[in-house]
């Protein structure tokens, strides 16, 4: 992947998150590591309508290195790839219902949706809740990276998820099975639900 390309995949995934209503405003972050930079929305931008010649390039400690000023996430971006550094693609959205299930109270911070479907098992795992923080608040870079050496998705309290992926589109995949699987946690809210077993899920590995 060279950064040309790595520009046209965020600018194509922005413009497909954005007419989704997977995001809305100025809200939400994309970037793709390329080498030892990594291809970040700037801060303020509608992923609506960014173009691939607006985007920011920082390092692998979220310093900005070029283009316009990076996304106030783009320090937690970079902390995840340092953690995973198979991975190469991260997303952030407020996506409604993600961000939704990030507001209740009581929920488990080690894991805050329950394995409900096979897709999300296969494609999300396990989600850990971070507290609360203000956007753009470095100081839960130590924890965002610990805590995503052993998981991909995040949610972040009050706020929304964040998913690290090997590629851009593996990224989008899971941050939609999450959106989803939010959905479907706050429809059966009432309900009596059985989520599936550990040998349920034992028994998807290796499911592509
Ligand atoms: O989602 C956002 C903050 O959490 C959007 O911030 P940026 O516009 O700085 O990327
Ligand atoms: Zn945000």
């Amino acid at each position: 992947m060279n950064e040309t390309a790595a520009r046209q995949q965020i600018v194509a995934a922005a413009r497909s998150l954005f007419t989704r209503s997977l995001t809305h405003g100025s809200t939400g972050n994309i970037s793709i590591r390329v080498g030892d930079r990594i291809v970040v929305t700037p801060t303020g931008s509608s992923l609506g309508t960014i173009e691939t010649d607006e985007l920011s390039i920082i390092g692998p400690h979220g310093e900005h290195l070029d283009g316009a000023k990076p996304s106030k996430e783009a320090f937690l971006h970079a902390a995840m790839l340092r953690a995973r550094p198979h991975d190469n693609a991260v997303v952030h959205t407020h996506s409604t219902y993600a961000a939704a299930v990030s507001c209740l109270a009581g929920l488990d911070p080690d894991n805050a949706l329950p394995p409900l479907t096979a897709y999300y098992a296969m494609r999300v795992g396990r989600l850990p809740l971070l507290p609360y923080h203000a956007p753009g608040d470095n100081s839960l870079e130590a924890l965002a990276e610990r805590t995503a050496i052993d998981n991909h998705a995040l949610l972040l309290s009050n706020h929304g998820p964040i998913v690290t992926a090997k590629t851009l589109s593996t990224a989008l995949d899971a941050l939609e099975e999450l959106e989803e699987t939010a959905k479907l946690f706050l429809l059966l809210k009432d309900h009596h639900v059985r989520p599936l077993t550990t040998e349920q899920i034992r028994a998807l590995s290796g499911h592509p």
